[in-house]
């Protein structure tokens, strides 16, 4: 492989869906890893597979049905999450387990409980096991950045030795500066004979917002591999943001020297898809993928680019893809093959029913939109995807609002058992009353934890794009909907997010149940 090639290995299924109140079904995961691959990542992490029965369906979904990168199943150091990761990635082209464990003291004595000696056993079982299973194997030894040098190097010689093909270093609290994790690296380069002979791979967290210039750190002392999500997703603040370390490499790219496979181009639609399933909005000044990132606001700014663009732009608004998706594609009187088309151009390849299901709901918001835009188009597709079986589903509304009365609504919901209840509530705005209805219909004690509401384009008639989190039985989980009308989508939001989270609520009681056996030490 070309040394300057740099590997991009995208974990926003995995890391990134550990963001609180994210909770993808494997329709919506398997939308993101189809449009991954078109980004052109090397490796998709497509998630945890013990976790839960959904996390094994999907990771086993995206390795039969998504070609070209490399799918990766992540799985402690024990036998049960090897063995579950191996079957749900097994039927890729190309599949890899990703197994850990952690080799810093502070997570040795208070999490594992346990002792150095127990912990490299456990990684050289690990890797062995997982080896005998599939030929790509990666190893992370978890909190790196806070463990001893020592101690690591000898946990990764062992992890070589059983058959790594990828050595991952994570700075998993986000604690490393760019010139610690780089000398750390190097002194692992020193300790480890094997190291230069795999490939070693970054995985750094945003806690001090340094997980970018960490991760190209790490690429400047060796590793040429980088673990990261579309927006910075993932625990806590977030790993890398790819968008951010891809568009750094491709910027810079005279005076660095790396490349990646990423076709930049699909950078913007990657990062909307995301936004919108997972319901993390990005913030308008994110570098890169921010609505601001290419808006020039101040006079004098605006002046040089008016002039030359370069005055004040270090990239192009087209090169991540943002260039002509507000153009007009459709209206009220185009048919299903020019629908057909710029969906496919989006490159969601509808035929058959879908088609027709599509087609229904463009012509419903064509008679209320005078244009119907790209970026509609790809709210409408991906709002579809969130059609889903065995939820609750919004049958109507009535809202009655007014400067005059409290506004009242009343709404008629289907049960995922099949059951149709009704239910009113009159509350201090009509969102408010909406939500209390749907709460009366279902009887469930849900806790709104968040509430957002968008345009997806400018002008009265824009779609509103909600985006709701509710809290049960101490899970959270979030819903997103899409209408011309803000109620309808709010409403449409909060029925997917209640879904969502009795589901979610339901899977956390079922793998408390199961217990896994854990791998021996080797002698
Ligand atoms: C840095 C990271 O991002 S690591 C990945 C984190 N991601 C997740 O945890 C999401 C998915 N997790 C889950 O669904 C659950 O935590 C499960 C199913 C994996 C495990 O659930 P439970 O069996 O109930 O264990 P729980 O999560 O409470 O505790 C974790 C256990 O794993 C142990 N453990 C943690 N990491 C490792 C490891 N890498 N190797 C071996 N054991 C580990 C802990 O010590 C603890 O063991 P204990 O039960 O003997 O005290
Ligand atoms: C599992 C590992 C790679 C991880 O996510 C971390 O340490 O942050």
């Amino acid at each position: 492989m070309d040394p300057n090639r740099v590997i991009i290995f995208d974990t926003t299924l995995r890391d990134g869906e550990q963001s609180p109140g994210i909770s993808l079904n494997t329709t919506e995961k398997l939308e993101i890893a189809h449009q991954l691959a078109r980004l052109g990542v090397d490796v998709i992490e497509a998630g945890f597979p013990i976790a839960s029965p959904g996390d094994f369906q999907a990771v086993q979904a995206i390795a039969r049905e998504v070609h070209g990168p490399v799918i990766a199943g992540l799985a402690r150091a024990h036998a049960a999450d090897i063995e579950r990761a191996a079957e749900a990635v097994k039927d890729a082209e190309r599949p890899r387990v990703h197994t850990f464990i952690s080799t810093s003291d502070i997570h040795i004595q208070h999490q594992l409980q346990s002792t150095r000696e127990d912990v490299l056993g456990q990684a050289r079982a690990a890797v062995a096991h997982a080896r005998s299973l599939v030929d790509d194997v990666e190893f992370s030894p978890m909190d790196a950045t806070r463990a001893d040098v020592d101690f690591t190097a000898e946990v990764l010689q062992a992890a070589i030795e059983e058959g790594a093909t990828t050595i991952n270093i994570p700075d998993t609290v986000g604690y490393a500066m760019p010139i610690e994790y780089a000398a750390f690296l190097a002194g692992l380069y020193e300790r480890v004979s094997g190291l230069k002979d795999v490939v070693l791979s970054v995985h750094c967290h945003n806690d001090l917002g340094l997980a970018v210039a960490n991760s190209f750190a790490g690429l400047q002392a060796g590793a040429r591999q980088v673990e990261c999500a579309i927006n910075g997703l993932g625990e806590r603040a977030g790993n890398a943001s790819l968008e951010e370390i891809v568009m750094l490499l491709k910027t810079r790219e005279e005076h660095i020297g790396f490349e990646t496979g990423v076709n930049t181009r699909e950078i913007a639609r990657t990062s909307r898809l995301i936004s919108r399933l997972t319901g993390y909005g990005v913030q308008p000044n994110k570098a890169v993928v921010g609505r601001n990132a290419f808006q020039h606001e101040s006079g004098i700014h605006q002046d040089g680019v008016l002039k030359e663009r370069s005055t004040y732009e270090i990239m192009s608004a087209a090169s991540v893809g943002f260039d002509d998706t507000n153009s007009i594609v459709l209206g009220k009187h185009s048919g299903r093959h020019a629908l057909q088309s710029a969906l496919s151009d989006l490159g969601y390849e509808v035929t058959g029913q879908t088609l027709n299901q599509a087609f229904k709901r463009f012509k419903e918001i064509a008679d209320k939109k005078k244009q119907v835009t790209a970026m509609d188009l790809e709210a409408l597709v991906t709002d579809e995807l969130r059609t889903d079986e065995g939820a609750y589903t919004l049958e109507w509304f009535d809202v009655e609002a007014s400067s005059r009365r409290p506004p009242h609504a009343t709404v008629e919901i289907k049960t995922p058992a099949g059951e149709t209840v009704r239910g009113d509530f009159t509350g201090d705005g009509p969102i408010d009353a909406i939500f209390r209805a749907i709460n009366a219909a279902t009887t469930r004690e849900v806790k709104l934890r968040d509430f957002r509401i968008d345009a997806i384009t400018s002008g009265q008639d824009a779609l509103g794009e909600a985006s709701v989190v509710l809290e049960l039985s101490g899970q959270n989980a979030s819903g997103q909907g899409v209408s011309t009308d803000i109620i309808e989508a709010a409403a449409l939001a909060y029925v997917r997010a209640l879904s969502n989270v009795e589901r979610k609520v339901l899977t956390a009681a079922e793998s408390a149940e199961t217990d896994e056996p854990v791998l021996t030490q080797t002698p």
